[in-house]
Order: C-alpha cells, then structure tokens, then sequence
C-alpha cells in the first residue's frame, strides 16, 4: 500500500489498539436517534437538542441537495495534480459507483488531451451527469457542446478585481455574453449553469441582475462562487437567501477553503436554500482547495444519516480518498473526518468507559457505517481500569474489579516511561493473571509482580534465542 494512503482510520501500530466490538448490545443502535445525536437508552433523560438542525425551515435543503463533485476539474488546478486517461477515468468511476449525481471535468479547450478525456468519460455511460466547466465565451462553448456532455458549467468574473485585472469586461458585455452561450448550450439540449467567479466581492445589485437575467431565459441553475474563499457562514446565507428570493432556478455554491470555512460554509448554503454543492475529494484544488467531499459527507451525515446513507455509498469513500491521495501524492490528513488514521480511536480513560457502554457518547459518526472500525487504545498512562477490564475480558481472564485496577496501575507505571504496545499489554495482564491464579501474586504485591514479569521475560528470551538457532532460515541473499 502506498505509505500517502489509509489502509484503516487506525494508528498505523494497531498493536497498541484494541478493536471494540459492537456486536455486544453496547453499540450505537443500542441507542436512540435524537435529529441525528444519538441518546442513551438508559437512565438518562432524553432531550430534543435544541441546536439541531431545524426540519420545519421550509427553505433549507440539508436533506434534499446533490453533489457536484469536481475532482476533475477544480481538482486538476490542484499544484500536485496530474491525471492521465486512464487516472481520470478511475476516479470517474469511483465517484459514480460511490453515488455523486455529477461529475464536473475540466474544460475541452483546456488542451487537446483533455477534450478527448472529457469524450471518453462522456462515453462510460456512468450514472452521473457528466458537466464540463468553461468561460463565458462562444469558442468554450462551441467545443464543449461537441463533447457530449450532459451539461456546461459557464463562469465569469464579476468583481472589481477580475472585471479590471482578468478579462477586462464590464458588467454590459458580461449580460450580453452571458446570454448567447446560455441560449447556444440550451439549444443543444443539454443542462446549462452560470456563474459569477468571486461573487462575494461583488457589487450585489449587479449579481442578482444577472441572476435574473439569465433565470429568466431558462438557466438550470446559477451559482455562487466564493474563489478566493473570504466569505464567513453568515454572509453565505444571507448571499444565498437573498438569491433564493430572486431566482426560480437551483442555485449552486462553489466554496474555496482559504480561511477553512469550506464546509461549514457550504452547510450553510444548503440551510440557506441552496440545492447543489461543489466538493472535491480531500478538497483538492487551486491553492488549499475547496470543500473536501468527505468532510461534506461527515457533516450531512451528522444532520440526517438516514439520508446520507440512501444516497452514497458511503464504504467508498476511504477507497476514493486512497485512488485521490496516491494519485497527487499527498497524505491523507491525520484529522480528516471519517478516514484521517485517528478518527475512530479513543483514548482517555474517561471517554473510553462511555463509549465501551454505548459508542454515541463521543462519536457523532458510526464507523461502520463507512466500513470501518472503532479502537480503544489501552497502553497508555491515560488508561482507565473499565477500559483494561474490556481487553481482560476480550482475553477471556478471569480478574475481579480490584485486581484490574491494581493491574492499570502497573499499565500506567509502564506507560510513564514508554507507551506500551497492545502485545506488551497482553503479556501483562496474562502474566498477572496467572500469577494470581498460582497464589504467587496478590493486589498490591508490586515486587511479586515486577518479578513474575522478569521471570516470563527470560523465559521468552531463551525461547526465542534456542528458536532462533534451530529454525532462522538462510535469507535469499545467503543461499
Ligand atoms: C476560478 C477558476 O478556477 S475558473 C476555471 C479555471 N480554469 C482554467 O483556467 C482552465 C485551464 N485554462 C487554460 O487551459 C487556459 O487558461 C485557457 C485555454 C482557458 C485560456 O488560455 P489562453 O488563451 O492562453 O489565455 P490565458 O490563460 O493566458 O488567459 C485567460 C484568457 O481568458 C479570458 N478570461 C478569463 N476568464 C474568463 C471568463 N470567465 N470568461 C471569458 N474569458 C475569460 C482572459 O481575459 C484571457 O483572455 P486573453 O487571451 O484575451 O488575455
Ligand atoms: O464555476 C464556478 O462556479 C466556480 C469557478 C471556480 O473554480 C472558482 O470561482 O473558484
Ligand atoms: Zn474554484
């Protein structure tokens, strides 16, 4: 496997972690689902959260929008990124089987190579509708029509800043622009979108004119794009709301993570009344990119699971991220939602009582649901006794509560100097158990302990020094 990529969201030393098994009554279905926080089914009193996202807000869409993903796109501005055909095509597949309803690729007029990928992935006849991204102009437009996509992205900039330094056109040859590429694609009989490149600083009366004007030919949706990714959560909403008041259409939000507002950015798009979302796998992009796909899907999923799960094939993701990493070799990210190599490994002694009672007292994400497995890590001065009790009695050892407790206390005096793997926790607690078993040991009896200890650790030097002379086989290189 490459070493940029996850093989599990575990420490990378799984020895040192002990799987939990949720088949035991304690795991999250145990449980009862409050607007996607789930409470304990026990003595606690069970509570509506009064933060949880609100399902009488008639204009919010957190469980009605779609995904338009452009890893193929946005993505391939990525610095690191290049995909050849056969890359391109991987992903493309990936993304479809994993249930995004489009694929936005790069523009056709890009280079000669990328028009004929655009043709090729046009032609795998993937579920996904399949969208091109080009400029607002006729040359872009006629190629991409060519292409035999389902639908073309058309973009322009509407700041100061790009109006003066990019292409030079004032908000007049902007409209008139606007509308013949729009009416060129619709005649084609495909989907079309516009866009306003950096619309949040731009001057507001001259966006909703344009939304309106080309709402009122007949555009599939219009989007927001926040390119240099300045906006906070509360200027989204009220940008996407005010729209949402001017135009019939859908309205898509392309959100760039500078300021790392990128999803909760788009979270509250979609609260605002927006119906489709840009992402990108690990939110790769220009600069630091855009809203990643999976953290979008963390995010939803802990609004409305049942949802998120009809939608996509959520075991996926872990593969798309791995394809996505290995192909622009980078990490995945140590706190990436879902699959960064921690996300379901819990430590502290306190946190890990509760979750051995019941997993949603920290975990707002089921890890099997996305193919993955919840750990406890033990080795630790962190450690707690009911944490240890749960690895005593996954070893089948037979301890009472006070002999565990004397025994994560020898853990921890270990576990000061050096943290202990999960074998070196293993070996202690069977060496304590059977020096209780024998008489040899009794609570407290540290020197006893410390001795049995000594004692099985010579035992096994031996064993592996007289293993080691009899079997070490001749290594290639010898023979
Ligand atoms: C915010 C975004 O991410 S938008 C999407 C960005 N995507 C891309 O840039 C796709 C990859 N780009 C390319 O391959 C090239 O830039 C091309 C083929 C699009 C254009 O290449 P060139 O003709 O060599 O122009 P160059 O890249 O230097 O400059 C961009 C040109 O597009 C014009 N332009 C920029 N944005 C737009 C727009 N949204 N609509 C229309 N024209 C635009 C500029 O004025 C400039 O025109 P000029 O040739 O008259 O100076
Ligand atoms: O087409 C769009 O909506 C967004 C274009 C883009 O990548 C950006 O503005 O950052
Ligand atoms: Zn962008």
């Amino acid at each position: 496997m490459c070493p940029h990529t996850n093989g599990d969201s575990a420490p990378t030393d799984p020895s040192q972690m002990v799987p939990v098994d949720i088949s035991n009554g304690t795991s999250h279905q145990a449980s009862t689902q409050t607007n996607g926080h789930a409470a304990t089914n026990g003595s606690a009193k069970q509570r509506t959260n009064p933060y949880a996202p609100r399902a009488s807000d008639f204009l919010s869409n957190i469980s009605n929008f779609s995904i338009i993903e452009s890893t193929l796109r946005e993505g391939e501005q990525f610095a690191n990124a290049f995909f050849d055909t056969k890359t391109k095509i991987a992903i493309a597949k990936a993304l479809d089987a994993f249930g995004v309803e489009y694929i936005e690729l790069t523009s056709p007029a890009a280079s000669e190579q990328s028009r004929k990928d655009c043709e090729a992935i046009c032609k795998l006849g993937l579920k996904a509708k399949i969208l091109t991204h080009i400029r607002c102009h006729m040359d872009d437009a006629r190629i991409a029509v060519e292409t035999g996509v389902d639908g073309v992205d058309v973009v322009i900039g509407t700041s100061s800043f790009l109006r003066e330094f990019s292409h030079g056109k004032d908000m007049a040859y902007i409209t008139k622009t606007a509308i013949e590429v729009i009416e060129y694609v619709k005649s084609k009989g495909i989907e079309v979108r516009f866009s306003s490149e950096d619309s949040f600083r731009s001057d507001l009366v001259d966006l909703l004119s344009i939304y309106q004007t080309v709402d009122k030919i007949g555009v599939n949706r219009v989007g927001i794009a926040d390119t240099v990714g300045c906006a906070n959560p509360r200027q989204v909403y009220d940008l996407v709301r005010t729209l949402r008041g001017v135009v019939k259409c859908d309205i898509e939000i392309h959100l760039h993570n500078d300021t790392g507002m990128a999803i909760a950015n788009a979270y509250t798009a979609l609260e605002a009344g927006a119906t489709h979302i840009d992402t990108s796998v690990l939110g790769i992009g220009e600069r630091v990119g855009i809203t990643p796909l999976g953290g979008l899907v963390a995010c939803l999923y802990a609004a409305n699971p049942e949802y998120v799960k009809s939608k996509y094939n959520l075991p996926m993701l872990r593969e798309i991220e791995n394809l996505v990493a290995e192909a622009v070799e980078v990490n995945i990210p140590f706190m990436n939602p879902i699959t960064g190599y921690c996300a379901f490994t819990h430590k502290a002694g306190i946190h890990a009582k509760a979750i051995l009672n019941n997993p949603s007292t920290y975990e707002i994400l089921k890890p099997e649901d996305f193919g993955l497995t919840r750990y406890v890590s033990i080795g630790h001065r962190l450690t707690g006794w009911n944490a240890v009790k749960s690895r005593v009695e996954q070893l089948g050892l037979k301890l009472t509560d006070d002999e565990i407790k004397d025994v994560t206390a020898k853990i921890k005096e270990l576990a000061d100097v050096r943290t202990q793997s999960m074998d070196d926790v293993d070996t202690l607690l069977r060496v304590y158990h059977s020096g209780i078993q024998s008489g040899e040991l009794a609570i407290g009896q540290k020197e006893a302990l410390d001795r049995l200890l000594r004692k099985h650790r010579e035992g096994q030097d031996a064993t592996t020094s007289r293993d080691n002379s009899i079997s070490r086989p001749a290594s290639p290189t010898q023979a």
